[in-house]
């Protein structure tokens, strides 16, 4: 909860900041299950939202009202009450297979000026899954795409994700995790120096002290 709470408050407040800079602001959100309570706080924060396009890190390819899809996620528990005044610019329309899907996310894309992330308790983060057949194209700090498609042994759907260069090119990026066994991975990323391709998205984020 606390960890909710300080989210809310530091994502509004540099939301806040990019748009007295640039009167209007790019959020790109995770999806998954943890993030309900986030984004329906989030959701009450008097901002304007009118200004603020929101986005997602990553998205099943589900049709958009699949229960395992991220933007209906956003549509559910964001952009109500305050928020419905954002506009919100799901990474899929219609597409139903992956290399559509990709072209389709990438037309629309803006690098974001503020990303919340989650973490799954394998150390990924959007869908930079260990494991993935491109994982390395997806963590390349020099990878110019913005997103990346995959369908991680792991996952139950194949995958639109950012890559981490584009992670790294947005303006603020925020790790929102909970709970004790999250807390150990985190920590276990920034101690272990073994390349193993499982630790390499979340130590990456340890090191670089997101
Ligand atoms: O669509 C997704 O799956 C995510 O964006 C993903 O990176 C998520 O943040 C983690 O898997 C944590 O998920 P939980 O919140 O469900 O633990």
């Amino acid at each position: 909860v606390r960890c909710c709470r300080v989210t809310v408050f530091r994502g509004t407040k540099s939301l806040a900041e990019v748009i007295a800079l640039r009167g209007k602001a790019v959020l790109a959100l995770s999806g998954g299950r943890s993030p309900v309570a986030f984004l329906q706080a989030l959701s009450a924060e008097s901002l304007d939202w009118s200004r603020v396009t929101v986005t997602l890190v990553d998205e099943r390819l589900v049709p958009p009202n699949h229960a395992d899809s991220n933007a209906a996620l956003l549509r559910d528990n964001l952009l109500q009450g305050a928020a419905a005044a954002a506009t919100l610019q799901p990474l899929l329309d219609d597409a139903t297979d992956l290399d559509a899907a990709l072209a389709q996310a990438c037309r629309h894309w803006h690098t974001p000026d503020v990303v919340v992330l989650g973490m799954g308790e394998d150390g990924h983060i959007a869908s930079l899954f260990p494991g993935a057949a491109n994982l390395a194209q997806g963590l390349a700090p020099d990878n110019p795409a913005p997103l990346l498609a995959l369908c991680p042994p792991a996952a139950a759907h194949a995958r639109i994700s950012m890559t981490l260069a584009e992670l790294l090119r947005s303006g603020v990026l925020y790790l929102a995790i909970a709970g004790e066994d999250k807390r150990r991975v985190l920590e276990y990323a920034a101690r272990t120096r073994s390349d193993h391709g499982f630790w390499r998205p979340v130590r990456f984020q340890a090191e670089t002290g997101w």
